[in-house]
């Protein structure tokens, strides 16, 4: 028996950030990942503002390796001390699973690492298709002054896996050192 699943268009309208028709909606505050920043003290005077740090909008798929999940996500303009906003980052739970991500607006990087401590960053911008290849963790950073819009897609099973993330973080952050972008060491980060 085949199970039958009806093709259909999913329509980003960027200028309104809104996904039609609406799926799920993931929204970040700084609240929801504080710890993740180095610079705690500015963590924390920003609690009060509490910023929106990144949005994604989901399109609903089965989460079931004949599928591809697919979302935007909009990451917004800021800094929690000298570090970017960023996403929390996540291997996938089902670990060699991809991921492609096609940047359509903003400019940011895609940080990437794996589980033996190998770092790779890349940059995206307006154009930029970027691949993470299996077995590797990935977060986006937005490094400029406009919000940066990206569509990502992998495969429906691959689930996320942000514990290991939160022990060890990335090897390198992301930081404005006046004012230009810098890739730097991460004091915190642990091989595990
Ligand atoms: O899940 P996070 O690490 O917070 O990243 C935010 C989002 O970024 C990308 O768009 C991924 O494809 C999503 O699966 C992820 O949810
Ligand atoms: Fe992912």
């Amino acid at each position: 028996m085949t199970t039958h699943f009806k093709p259909f268009n999913t329509l980003f309208l960027e200028s309104q950030s809104i996904l039609e028709p609406k799926g799920k909606v993931i929204t970040r505050r700084l609240s929801d990942m504080a710890e993740l920043y180095q610079d705690q003290k500015s963590a924390q005077s920003l609690m009060d503002e509490n910023p929106l740090v990144y949005e994604v909008f989901n399109v609903e798929v089965p989460e079931s390796i004949e599928h591809i999940q697919h979302c935007i996500t909009v990451l917004y303009p800021g800094k929690v001390g000298e570090e970017f906003f960023m996403t929390k980052g996540h291997y996938h739970e089902i670990l060699n699973r991809a991921e492609i991500y096609f940047c359509f607006k903003g400019e940011g990087k895609l940080v990437m690492q794996t589980q033996d401590g190998d770092y790779e960053e890349l940059d995206m911008k307006p154009g930029t298709i970027s691949y993470v290849p299996p077995n590797w963790a990935h977060r986006t950073v937005n490094t400029g002054e406009e919000p940066f819009v990206f569509f990502a897609a992998y495969p429906g099973d691959a689930g996320h896996n942000y514990g290991d993330i939160e022990k060890i973080g990335f090897r390198k952050v992301i930081v404005n050192e006046s004012g230009e972008v810098k890739t730097v060491d991460n004091p915190r980060y642990q091989l595990s």
